[in-house]
């Protein structure tokens, strides 16, 4: 599904992601970790093609994506509230976002009750706009308008770092049912290792842009990985 192949990107001269090799089957639930500036976040950005790489590519079902638009089809990321349209309530923002895929109103608002209890009675009908919601709610919106698309690959960049308990327990549920009934492929990006280890079936684990560990999720993963960053203490 995503290839990527001798990917870099250089900072000021720093080598902040270098992967030589990496291949994501479709279906996989795939679990980013890694310290702070191990290089997450930017490599979301060239899978998604927000930022160009020094060199290497990003294959997404074996086209290059920063040379076809068709990956964009089938694709819902949310990295943070930039994703976001600050001057819309949420409910503009979701009709926005369903209508690219053609989502009627009528029909975004029957789906967007099976998240009722997602939203805890903070997000429809409030009167508010994206730019006034606290930063767990906008994650709750972006995580929202990612699966009214229904997509095929869902990349999310720290989903469970603003939210309330009760919500992380709601959204691993959610994932693990997209991938579940969709077969969507899914990576995501947390500090937290209970919730990756919970819902990923693989865990790539990054430190300073490479790739150091590249683990299928068994009973001893959440150890592994303690051990890991027990030590990097
Ligand atoms: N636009 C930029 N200009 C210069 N350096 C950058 C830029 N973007 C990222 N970096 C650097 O690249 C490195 C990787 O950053 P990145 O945000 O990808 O890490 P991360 O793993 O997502 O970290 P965190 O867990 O703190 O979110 C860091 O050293 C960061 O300072």
């Amino acid at each position: 599904m995503i290839e990527i192949k001798n990917l870099k990107k250089v900072y000021n001269g720093v080598t902040v992601v270098n992967i030589p090799e990496l291949t994501i089957s479709k279906g996989e639930t795939i679990g980013l970790v890694g310290n702070n500036g191990a290089g997450k976040t930017t490599l979301f950005r060239m899978i998604l093609d927000l930022i160009r790489s020094d060199a290497g590519e990003v294959l997404s079902k074996g086209e290059h994506v920063g040379q076809t638009e068709r990956w964009k089809d089938y694709t819902a990321s949310y990295l943070d509230e930039g994703f976001l349209i600050d001057y819309f309530t949420p409910e503009e923002y979701f009709y926005f976002i369903a209508g690219l895929t053609g989502l009627s109103r009528a029909h975004t608002d029957s789906e967007l009750e099976a998240y009722s209890d997602f939203f805890n009675g903070e997000i429809l009908k409030k009167n508010k706009y994206i730019r006034d919601l606290s930063k767990g709610n906008q994650c709750k919106v972006g995580v929202v308008s990612c699966l009214l698309q229904r997509p095929e690959v869902l990349m999310l960049d720290e989903p469970f770092a603003n939210i309330d308990p009760s919500t992380q327990i709601r959204l691993k549920n959610m994932l693990r049912q997209i991938n579940h009934e969709a077969g969507t492929t899914t990576i995501v990006s947390s500090h937290d290792l209970n919730h990756v280890t919970d819902i990923c079936g693989r865990i790539l684990l990054m430190e300073k842009g490479k790739i150091i560990k590249d683990i299928q999720t068994d009973s001893n993963t959440k150890e592994e990985l303690e051990e890991y960053f027990s030590v990097m203490q």
